[in-house]
């Protein structure tokens, strides 16, 4: 697992063409830019953790037929000044660093105190956003950078507490029809008013204001949510939302302000600053996006962990979503890197396997219904949602299917009703070994595998003018560690999940996160980014093709 995860990788600068079997539809044109860890020592130190690695970009571009490949460390201030300083000088999630090398021990105090309110990392490793035209690699903390979706050229550094009061932010946003960003952070510092904002960047300037300015300039805070704790604010990596909803999940996997501010005084890293209180409850809060108000029933469930909301929907009065469930916080755990050596069979056991489960929650409390019954009407799922003594409902899931991780669906059903989740299939441990095709209806699965290869999220590409929720294709990124064996991007019929086509590349390629398929809509595009791709001059990859 070492060759997987704690191995640096190479940047691969110049385009490389893929030798390519099979056969990529023709309608499949555009670029799958996809965003993780690429490097996890700098001279002599090393991060401790998966989540610290410095983040490398790359991209698959698929024209007529043929794929071309690129990679590119995200040049962050935080990769800049390892670099220059040829050791980790910026903390990350599991590692704790040190700037400057203490002289003596009036300036290491003095430099723990100028430390005491962190300034956050801009190693944006998970994720990328498109906000407008343009293209962010994201991560968890204030900061996201700007890049080129073409060259992976590292542009601006943006700060979201320019223009909403957050801490934190998660890497996972949404999307309305127009492209409009909603998204949900945290602010820790504010007058110690805790709480979890809800706000939109509009992906162009709106209508009668000054055009030229950013319309980063008219974000717009939607919904605060007060924290149940001040000192101690959920950790979340993503939510939900249906059309005309948001989902937020405040569960007991909380973040300790306190252990925080004196985290690096103590010399601990932030991961240690997070803790599962398995004896609390998950709040469940709704909002309203259309009056912007969170939903006045108290509705809670059993303490878990979740990461990954999967999607939610409307239906009859309820709110039905489903979400990837722990049932503790050992995932977390697992990436040190320390787990993910040689041993790792033995090291990186998941104590909970994550599993598919389906929330109903009403959106009204009829005043009359008995205390103890059901409020959940629809036909459709078995989860429930009970009235209790003090008008607060307690809400039970249906357990779909387990198994799952990293989901996807097709996102024009987001919000929506919606059949299939597209996720990587974790058994034993958290490391993918399969790509899954799980249908709710019949509650069915389809899966592909090959021995010795590691798939990473499964995204999913809808053929122009799909009439169903399958008609598209999956394309996954394939790690080997067979040595015979490239690595290579699959490209599977989101139907059937037979495989149309591989592109093997004799690359450096690197186990990611998440990330988006930018289709070539305007041809103008399409004809100077291949012209930009001739100039470059995409070299062959001699690699011996898989069998
Ligand atoms: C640096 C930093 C953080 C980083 C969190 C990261 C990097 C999380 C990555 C999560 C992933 C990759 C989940 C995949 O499912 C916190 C804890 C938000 C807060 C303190 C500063
Ligand atoms: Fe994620």
């Amino acid at each position: 697992m070492e060759k997987i995860y704690g191995r640096n990788r190479k940047e691969q600068l110049e385009p490389v063409r893929a030798k390519v079997t099979g056969k990529i539809p023709a309608w499949l044109q555009g670029t799958l830019l996809r965003n993780g860890p690429g490097m996890h020592t700098v001279g002599e130190s090393r991060y401790n953790h998966w989540f610290d690695g410095l983040a490398l970009l790359h991209s698959f571009t698929i024209r007529d037929g043929e794929v071309y490949y690129r990679s590119k460390y995200l040049r962050s201030d935080t990769y800049n000044a390892n670099i220059e300083a040829n050791r980790i000088v910026v903390s990350e999630f599991g590692t704790m660093a040190y700037p400057d090398p203490c002289k003596n021990i009036f300036s290491k105090a003095f430099s723990y105190l100028t430390h005491t309110i962190p300034d956050f990392t801009d190693n944006c490793l998970i994720n990328i956003m498109k906000c407008g035209e343009d293209f962010y690699a994201t991560s968890e903390t204030n900061y996201i950078r700007k890049i080129n979706p073409q060259t992976l050229e590292t542009l601006e550094k943006v700060d979201y507490r320019k223009y909403v009061a957050v801490n934190l932010a998660t890497s996972h946003p949404h999307y309305d029809e127009a492209g409009n960003v909603l998204n949900m952070g945290t602010s820790i510092v504010e007058k110690g008013k805790t709480k979890y904002m809800i706000f939109k960047i509009p992906a162009t300037v709106p209508e009668g204001k000054k055009k030229g300015k950013s319309s980063w300039k008219h974000t717009e805070v939607f919904c605060c949510i007060p924290s149940h704790s001040l000192l101690s604010p959920s950790y979340y990596h993503s939510f939900g939302v249906t059309e005309n909803y948001v989902i937020f999940l405040e569960q007991p996997f909380r973040l300790d302000i306190l252990k925080m501010a004196t985290a690096y005084i103590r010399g601990v890293n932030w991961a240690s600053c997070l803790a599962f209180h398995r004896e609390e409850k998950t709040y469940i809060h709704i909002v309203d996006q259309r009056t912007r108000q969170p939903v006045q029933t108290k509705l809670y469930t059993d303490p878990m962990v979740v990461f990954h909301h999967v999607n939610a929907y409307e239906e009859d009065g309820c709110i039905v979503f489903d979400v990837i469930a722990y049932e503790d916080n050992s995932l977390y755990q697992l990436f040190y890197l320390a787990n993910l050596n040689q041993d790792f069979k033995e090291n990186a056991k998941l104590t909970s396997i994550p599993t598919l489960r389906r929330f109903a929650v009403p959106l009204r409390v009829d005043k009359n219904a008995e205390v103890g019954s059901n409020l959940i009407k629809v036909a459709s799922t078995t989860a429930t949602a009970l009235k209790e003594q003090d008008g607060q409902v307690y809400c039970q899931p249906e357990f779909l299917c387990e198994g799952l991780e990293l989901p996807r669906v097709n996102y024009t059903h987001n919000g929506k009703r919606y059949r299939y989740v597209f996720a990587a299939g974790v058994h034993w441990s958290p490391v993918p070994t399969k790509i899954i095709k799980y249908d709710i209806l019949t509650k069915s699965s389809l899966e592909w595998r090959e021995t010795d290869c590691w798939p990473a999220e499964p995204l999913f590409v809808p053929v122009p003018g799909a009439k169903g929720e399958d008609d598209g294709v999956i394309l996954s990124a394939i790690v080997s560690t067979d040595p015979q064996k490239l690595p290579f991007l699959l490209i599977l019929d989101a139907k059937s999940f037979t495989e149309l086509a591989r592109a093997s590349i004799d690359v450096d390629l690197h186990m990611d996160l998440h990330g988006l398929f930018i289709p070539d809509t305007d041809s103008e595009a399409k004809k100077q980014a291949t012209s930009e791709e001739q100039r470059d001059g995409a070299s062959d990859c001699h690699g011996t093709p898989p069998t």
